[in-house]
């Protein structure tokens, strides 16, 4: 069975190359040189010098840029394990295309284009502006049997990497991961516990808001989840299959694609990370494209972010997803590039 499923990861999990230590010790040095203390842009020297490493670029060129919101309902919501009904997934995606979330506005003040995806939602009439990619109109309950089939996770996360080749052929240089779904704080946060063995209270959050006993239930739907489908961890599209969701199996081929096309991401919260977590167990050199932006209130997050070895660049008490706070730190980028253009060096002081 390992040398089957072994066969079908080789068909589709890209190669990623490894990022250029040229480039990488070159932006070092020409940020060292700056005129500031050494050390003194923190994280921001820490992107350019990634930056460099994927763009093979000093300073890198990252106009163009793009957020790319994944979409899908969740059968695990009739266990009321969110503050929302699950047509709000299909109510948001009427509102991206709208231009009306605040995906939407942080992307319009900050020069980015919005991709709107379905990937699995219950909306039968999708409305211009998607782009129709459904593989099915959302998960089983997890909490009953597996989310979905193996081959439906594998057309998910093809989805993702056949956009990621897309958004790279558009020309774009940054990329935002989001995603919308009612329920999929459930389903990232079983991925969490699954891939990384923390135990489910450590994790749990109140996602869209729930109270006391909802979160306390929401923890044991989890368990059980675990429980009735036990998952995998040495295998991410096992563990995607039976407790995930359409949009975290597309968000981990879009950020596997991605990393192969060396196309900079910046992730979002606990969901896109779970995503990440799951990328990175099947093409390890994933991370090195990938940047965190914010530190999402749900626990989850901050133990895969360590697991991933990232550092956000903001902690602003967000957890609203939809790429919201990856769009909002893309001024971060931008200012970080326009330093290492700009700034004069020691050398250009006489020193
Ligand atoms: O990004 C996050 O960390 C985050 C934290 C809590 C909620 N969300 C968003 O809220 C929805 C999931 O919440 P829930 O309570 O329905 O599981 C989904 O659409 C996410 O985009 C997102
Ligand atoms: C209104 C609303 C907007 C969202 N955006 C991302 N997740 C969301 C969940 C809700 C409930």
């Amino acid at each position: 069975m390992r040398v089957e499923r072994q066969k079908q990861l080789d068909d589709w999990c890209p190669s990623v190359p490894g990022l250029n230590a040229e480039a990488m010790v070159e932006a070092q040095k020409h940020v060292d040189n700056l005129t500031k203390p050494l050390g003194a842009l923190g994280r921001l020297e820490e992107t350019l010098v990634r930056l460099a490493g994927i763009t093979g670029k000093v300073v890198p060129s990252i106009d163009r840029k793009a957020v790319v919101v994944f979409c899908g309902d969740h059968g695990v919501t009739e266990e009321g394990v969110s503050a929302y009904p699950p047509e709000v997934t299909g109510l948001m995606i009427r509102n991206f295309c709208d231009g009306k979330a605040a995906v939407n506005a942080f992307a319009r003040r900050f020069g980015a284009e919005v991709r709107v995806v379905d990937v699995g939602s219950r909306l039968t009439e999708l409305p211009a502006g998607t782009l129709d990619r459904k593989v099915r109109a959302g998960t089983a309950n997890m909490a009953k049997g597996p989310a979905m089939r193996r081959e439906e996770a594998v057309q998910a996360i093809r989805v993702g990497l056949e956009l990621a080749l897309e958004t790279k052929e558009k020309g774009f240089q940054l990329v935002a991961v989001g995603e919308m779904g009612i329920g999929n704080t459930t389903a990232a946060t079983a991925v969490s516990a699954s891939l990384t063995g923390t135990p489910i209270e450590e994790l749990v959050g109140r996602g869209t808001g729930i109270n006391d006993v909802s979160l306390k239930m929401k923890g044991e739907v989890i368990r059980h989840s675990l429980d009735v489908n036990r998952p995998d961890p040495s295998d991410p599209v096992d563990v995607l299959t039976k407790v995930g969701g359409l949009e975290l199996a597309a968000m981990t081929g879009f950020i596997l694609g991605a990393a192969a096309e060396r196309l900079p991401m910046v992730i979002d919260g606990v969901i896109s990370t779970a995503s990440a977590l799951a990328a990175i167990r099947l093409a390890p050199g994933s991370r090195d494209y990938l940047f965190a932006s914010h530190l999402s209130e749900e626990p989850a997050h901050r133990v895969l972010l360590e697991k991933l070895g990232l550092h956000p660049l903001i902690h602003a008490g967000m957890r609203l997803g939809e790429g919201s706070g990856a769009v909002l730190c893309f001024p971060l980028f931008d200012g970080a590039v326009a330093a290492a253009r700009e700034m004069a060096t020691f050398a250009d002081l006489g020193l």
